[in-house]
């Protein structure tokens, strides 16, 4: 039974809307320029994210799609090109699971409710709205039974699922994944696929770095990305 997230402040707006009426990208690149240690990551990369939709980042390793993901959160400035966000203060960026720090001393149901600092404030306490968000968005990706585990004490794998439930309890319009299937079994991969499901039925606008589209629901789009100079 999968318990959908209530994502997406836009999504009681976008029903009000006449129904001609096209969505406005959550956030549009255009002709990105991107070098990192003197080379060339990112020569020229469009890509265009709306509400609703899943966009797929797709390419062989060390092609850029971890940098364009940076430039998407606004992590990275690019060299050229412009980043154009209908909201740039409602941005989730998961990240891989490998950058999670073994060292840090909270647990899994506080990691998760760090999605909602922006909401509540940094360090006060939730609100019973806010309890709600995080326990749905733990039980969204299946860790709500290891909610009180130290995060030091994850598989890799539950730590994926972990950051997963804090992007989605953080209700953005705009979530950023970096390779959200990875180190995930086939249950766990149904869960996050079922989640992403949600997330843009419920009008947000995903865009997921992947190195496998069979394993995410169907993207609206896909930018592909070249192999890194010298590989080809
Ligand atoms: N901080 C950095 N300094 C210099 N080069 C970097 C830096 N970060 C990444 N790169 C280089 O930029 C290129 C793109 O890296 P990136 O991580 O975006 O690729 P990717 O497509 O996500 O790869 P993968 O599929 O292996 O995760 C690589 O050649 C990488 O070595």
């Amino acid at each position: 039974m999968v318990t959908c997230v209530p994502v997406a402040p836009t999504a009681s707006s976008r029903s009000d809307r006449p129904a001609a009426a096209p969505a406005s990208p959550a956030v549009r690149a255009a002709g990105v320029h991107v070098d990192l240690g003197g080379r060339p990551v990112l020569r020229g990369v469009d890509l265009v994210a709306l509400p609703g939709e899943m966009t797929a980042i797709v390419g062989p390793n060390g092609a850029g799609k971890s940098t364009l993901l940076a430039v998407l959160a606004g992590l990275l400035q690019p060299h050229a090109g412009r980043v154009e966000h209908a909201d740039a203060a409602s941005i989730a960026f998961v990240p891989q699971r490998t950058a999670l720090s073994d060292r840090l001393p909270i647990t899994v149901g506080e990691l998760v409710a760090m999605g909602r600092w922006q909401h509540a404030g940094f360090w006060r306490p939730l609100s019973r709205a806010d309890r709600a968000i995080v326990a749905d968005a733990l039980d969204t990706v299946g860790m709500a039974p290891l909610h009180r585990r130290p995060v030091a004490e994850l598989s890799g794998g539950q730590r994926q699922r972990a950051l997963i439930a804090q992007g989605l309890a953080q209700q953005a319009r705009l979530l950023l994944l970096d390779e959200p299937m990875a180190s995930l079994d086939a249950s766990a991969r149904d869960a996050v696929a079922d989640a992403i499901s949600c997330a843009t039925a419920a009008g947000t606008a995903v865009v997921a770095v992947t190195h496998d589209l069979d394993a995410l629901p169907p993207a609206g789009s896909i930018v592909r990305l070249a192999p890194p100079e010298g590989d080809h």
